[in-house]
């Protein structure tokens, strides 16, 4: 019996790692949740799941749920009780499905208390990846991708040796926008942005896919996974999201993971890594798939990548400024308060701004977003529409 704490649990991915243990409540049992807002689907996963602890970081919300629950479950709130859904005695793997930077700081408390980690919450990777993998190998602890592309790379690389990959291929879908050139993308709405082709999954990422940040985030979260050079790191747009991703070896062969478009697979086997274990969903159905394509991404329209790409090599705390900033530039768009191409200014803005700190210690990292976060918000008043 595998004992967890899902951060995140009322989200796209909390809520689908909820649907995994319903189908395997012989391998997991629930200890812990945490959410932010939502009393109301925390109160229904708190009666179906019944773990030690439930958190809401929002004191409010929380005090609503408090005022109304009269059941066995202990119910906290704000960063205390955060960190105490990640440090809990009673569990030993935390799934971090926060969104962004928010989950940093729980993330390394489970390390440092020794909880194995499935990590969704990217950013945590993209901020603090030298600190968190080094902090894990020293802790002992696992830290399993759920990201699927991630977790795709980590199935191809099984029973192969790491010194004889060549280079990572990371899918992209390409966005709702794909093929369309910077005058076209001036007006578009959040709504538009919000239609994935392929996933459904929350609204930042969503925003983050349609400006391919999402694929930019993803290539720091692989470089510190699996400790690849930047410059083998290869992404390569996929309009269908059935190739997950690829990993291409030394002698030219090439390993891809392929699956339907499902987070449930990738959580699953996050959590029942080395065994793999049945999933009741859909299957692939190649008599009828009519064809894969594959593209060079157009890097010159969607920045987000290139951006990332810079970000990463410059290193230090340069991709926690390129986070911060795209964290308040994405709130800022689906708050209407700007245009979609402005989140590209605003990051553009922060990293020219912004001089890297090559100590990169937690707090460190706090000092950066906290920093860039206000900067950014300067820059909003300047040129919001409204
Ligand atoms: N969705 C997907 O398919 C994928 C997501 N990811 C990554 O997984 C992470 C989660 O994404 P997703 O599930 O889409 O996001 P959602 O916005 O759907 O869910 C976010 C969850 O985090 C909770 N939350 C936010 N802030 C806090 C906080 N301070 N304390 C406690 N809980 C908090 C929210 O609570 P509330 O509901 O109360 O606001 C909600 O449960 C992101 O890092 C994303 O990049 C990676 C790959 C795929
Ligand atoms: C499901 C998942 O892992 C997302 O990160 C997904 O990859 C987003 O799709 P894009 O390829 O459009 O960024
Ligand atoms: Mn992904």
């Amino acid at each position: 019996m595998k004992n967890i704490s899902v951060l995140g649990s009322t989200g796209s991915i909390g809520t689908q790692t909820l649907s995994v243990v319903r189908q395997h409540r012989d391998l997991f049992a629930v200890k812990a949740l945490a959410a932010n807002n939502n009393d109301v689907l925390l109160e229904q996963q708190i009666n179906e799941f019944v773990p030690d602890m439930a958190v809401l970081y929002n004191k409010d919300a929380a005090a609503r749920l408090a005022a109304r629950y009269t059941g066995p479950v202990k119910i906290l709130s704000g960063e205390e009780g955060l960190l105490a859904a990640a440090t809990g005695e009673t569990f030993d793997t935390v799934v971090t499905s926060l969104m962004g930077f928010a989950g940093l700081k729980p993330t390394l408390a489970a390390i440092e208390a020794g909880k194995n980690i499935a990590l969704a919450n990217k950013e945590t990777l993209v901020v603090a990846g030298e600190l968190v993998m080094a902090m894990a190998k020293k802790k002992g602890v696992d830290i399993l991708p759920v990201d699927s592309e991630h977790c795709a790379i980590f199935q191809c690389l099984q029973g192969n040796d790491r010194k004889t990959v060549s280079k990572l291929l990371l899918t992209a879908s390409g966005g709702p926008f794909r093929g369309k050139k910077i005058n076209e993308l001036e007006n578009v709405s959040a709504k538009e942005c919000l239609a994935h082709p392929t996933w459904s999954m929350g609204k930042k990422i969503t925003i983050d896919s349609a400006t391919l940040v999402n694929k930019g985030l993803e290539i720091i979260e692989a470089h510190w996974l699996y400790d690849m050079p930047y410059d083998k790191i290869q992404v390569v747009v996929h309009p269908q999201s059935i190739v997950h991703s690829m990993v291409e070896y030394i002698d030219g062969t090439v390993i891809a993971q392929l699956g339907t478009t499902d987070m449930r697979l990738p959580i699953q086997y996050a959590l029942t890594y080395p065994k793999r274990v049945a999933l009741a969903a859909k299957r692939l159905d190649f008599w009828h798939l009519s064809r894969l394509d594959f593209a060079k991404p157009d890097t010159k329209t969607f920045k987000g990548i290139d951006l990332a790409y810079a970000a990463g090599q410059i290193g230090g705390t340069m991709p926690c400024a390129l986070n911060a900033a795209n964290e308040v530039a994405v709130e800022a768009f689906l708050n209407g308060r700007i245009k979609f191409l402005d989140i590209y200014s605003i990051i553009e803005t922060v990293m020219q701004k912004h001089k890297p700190v090559y100590e990169v210690s937690a707090a460190a990292l706090f000092a950066v977003d906290a920093e860039v976060r206000s900067f950014a918000g300067a820059l909003l008043k300047k040129m919001q529409y409204k």
